[in-house]
């Protein structure tokens, strides 16, 4: 396989020094499978810290970062901040930002054009709502995102795409293997005609939604399942077993 199976922990607005060192310590004394790409994003506040606490071969990722690299945007952090810290990888396009936060796919796009010219790597995610899965038109949305993310972004090269439907986000309603492989397909499938065959043999679509140790070995025995962005169950000793889920 090309595609390095990679693993993300997206903390979300959790955690305190001491739960955090606790997950740190867990990650740092566990035995991961060869040949994959483990990231986590604590809050932004935390990444010194869990950056300087945690094993070198575990990345750590911001979970939002903005478009530009410095001046008057009170509350913001910037790219370049993120690698003044060496922290490699930041989260872009969540749902929750596009939702509480009403970022655009236009706003998501330029950040993450901005972060990869400074040379952060992004997890992008997409991912249509439930209304829109019953309206039978997931492929349209998630068509509009990844073209929305095209029109700024040429080389794929440092991006993993992150397929998020947000009704399984906090759910507990995990997509079945099956249905995720379809969507994954569709996207792998839109890079090829978009894009480029390289760019989508290469280029990790992850599966995020209500993973956890019990329904991660499933979805990855998927082709087109590259790896998760875990929420929950990132905090949680079970990471470790999403992690290792392909071996
Ligand atoms: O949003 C997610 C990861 O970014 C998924 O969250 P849960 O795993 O808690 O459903």
């Amino acid at each position: 396989m090309v595609r390095k199976f990679f693993v993300g922990g997206n903390f979300k607005m959790n955690g305190d020094h001491a739960s955090l060192m606790k997950i740190v310590e867990n990650l740092n004394t566990s035995n991961f499978a060869e040949d994959v790409e483990v990231v986590i994003a604590p809050p932004a506040i935390y990444l010194d810290f869990v950056r300087k606490s945690v094993r070198k071969e575990i990345e750590v990722a911001a979970q939002n970062a903005y478009k530009v690299s410095k001046g008057a945007y009170t509350g913001e952090i910037s790219p370049e901040m993120l690698k003044d810290l060496n922290i490699g990888w930041v989260i872009l396009g969540h749902s929750e930002r596009r939702t509480i936060f009403n970022e655009s796919d236009e706003l998501i796009a330029s950040k993450i054009s901005h972060a990869l010219e400074v040379g952060i790597k992004v997890i992008a995610c997409i991912g249509e709502r439930l209304e829109e899965r019953e309206a039978g038109v997931t492929n349209d949305v998630v068509t509009k995102q990844l073209v929305a993310i095209s029109q700024k972004v040429k080389d794929w090269t440092n991006v993993v795409i992150a397929y998020e439907p947000v009704w399984a986000i906090g759910t507990g309603k995990v997509a079945t293997p099956e249905q995720a492989q379809e969507v994954h397909n569709y996207i792998r499938n839109w890079l090829i005609k978009n894009v480029s065959e390289e760019t989508s043999l290469n280029t990790r679509i992850i599966y995020g939604g209500s993973v956890t140790g019990g329904n991660s070995s499933g979805l990855a025995q998927k082709l087109d399942i590259d790896g998760f962005l875990v929420g929950g169950a990132s905090l949680k000793p079970e990471f470790v077993t999403i992690i290792n889920s392909r071996a």
